[in-house]
C-alpha cells in the first residue's frame, strides 16, 4: 500500500450508451486543491464523466472513489456523496420565484438542517464571496446571466463540498459576462477549492488550473499542466486539439 491518498480517483472507467462507447478506460486522480480542466470536442464524454463522479450516471465498469465515498459501489449513500460534491451546470437552474438569498438558503435548511438564521448568515457569506452581497433580495429574473451563474456557484459553495464540478459554466453566457464568472472561479481556485471544470475557456485554464485533460472519443488523449500543453509548439497533437475545441466553442 502506498501512502498516496488522492481526493478523487477515477480508475478504468468505461461507459456505453447502446452501441456507443462514451467513456473508454478513463483513469486519473485529483489531490485536494487541484483544479483540473477537462476539454475536448463535443460528444467526447466530458459531461458523462462529470455525471459519473456524483452518480447522476452509473459507470459500466471501473471504479470511482471520492474521499471515503466508494462512488461506484451499488449500495452507497448517494445523498451523502452529493453533499460532498457540488455541481454547477451550464443551464442556470435557479428557482425563479425565490430570491437569490432563498435560492441559497433552501439547500442549507433542507439538506444540512440549518436554522433559518444560520442559513441566512451562511448564504449571505457565500453570496458576498461571489460578489453579490448587494443582490440578496433580487429574483433571478432581475439578474444577468453572469449574476445568476454566480448565485449557482454560491449555492454549491454553501454546502461546503469537498469537490466542485463545473459543466461548461460559461458557455450559455453572452461573451461580455463570461469574465465575471471565470474571475469568481479563479478566486475559488486560488483559495484552495478542489475543482473539476469542463470548459473551453483557455484563459481560465492557463490562469487557474493545475492540470488540463483532453478527452477524445471517450479516452484521455493528453494530460498535463496547461501552460505546458497549450504553449508547447512542438506538441502538434495539443495544437490540433485546441483547434478542434475552439472550432466547437466558436472561440477565435
Ligand atoms: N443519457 C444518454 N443517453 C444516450 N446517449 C447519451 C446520453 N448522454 C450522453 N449520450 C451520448 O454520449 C456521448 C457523449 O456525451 P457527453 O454529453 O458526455 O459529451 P460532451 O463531451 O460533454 O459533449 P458537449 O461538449 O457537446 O457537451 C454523446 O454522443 C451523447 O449523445
Amino acid at each position: 500500500m502506498s501512502d498516496y491518498d488522492p481526493l478523487l480517483t477515477v480508475e478504468s472507467v468505461s461507459k456505453r450508451y447502446g452501441d456507443e462507447r462514451v467513456l473508454n478506460d478513463v483513469s486519473f486522480t485529483m489531490d485536494r486543491g487541484d483544479v483540473t480542466v477537462m476539454m475536448g470536442p463535443s460528444g467526447s464524454g466530458k459531461s458523462t464523466l462529470l455525471r459519473c463522479v456524483n452518480r447522476l450516471t452509473e459507470v459500466d465498469s471501473g471504479e470511482i472513489r471520492l474521499g471515503d465515498h466508494r462512488v461506484t459501489d451499488p449500495g452507497i449513500d448517494v445523498d451523502a456523496l452529493r453533499r460532498d460534491v457540488g455541481m454547477v451546470f451550464q443551464d442556470i437552474n435557479l428557482f425563479t420565484h425565490l430570491t437569490a438569498l432563498k435560492n441559497v438558503t433552501l439547500g442549507l435548511r433542507e439538506v444540512r438542517g440549518f436554522s433559518t438564521d444560520d442559513a441566512r448568515e451562511a448564504a449571505t457569506e457565500q453570496l458576498e464571496r461571489v460578489g453579490l452581497g448587494d443582490q440578496l433580495d433580487s429574483y433571478p429574473g432581475e439578474l444577468s446571466g453572469g449574476q445568476k451563474q454566480r448565485v449557482g456557484i454560491a449555492r454549491a459553495l454553501a454546502m461546503e463540498p469537498e469537490l466542485l464540478l463545473f459543466d461548461e459554466p460559461t458557455s450559455a453566457l453572452d461573451p461580455e459576462l463570461v469574465g465575471e464568472v471565470t474571475a469568481v472561479m479563479a478566486d475559488l481556485a486560488a483559495g484552495g477549492m478542489t475543482m473539476l471544470v469542463v470548459t473551453h475557456e483557455k484563459g481560465f485554464a492557463r490562469e487557474a488550473a493545475t492540470d488540463a485533460l483532453f478527452l477524445d472519443a471517450g479516452s484521455i488523449a493528453e494530460r498535463g499542466p496547461p501552460a505546458q500543453l497549450f504553449e508547447n509548439p512542438e506538441n502538434e497533437r495539443t495544437a490540433e486539439f485546441l483547434d478542434r475545441v475552439s472550432t466547437v466553442s466558436g472561440e477565435p
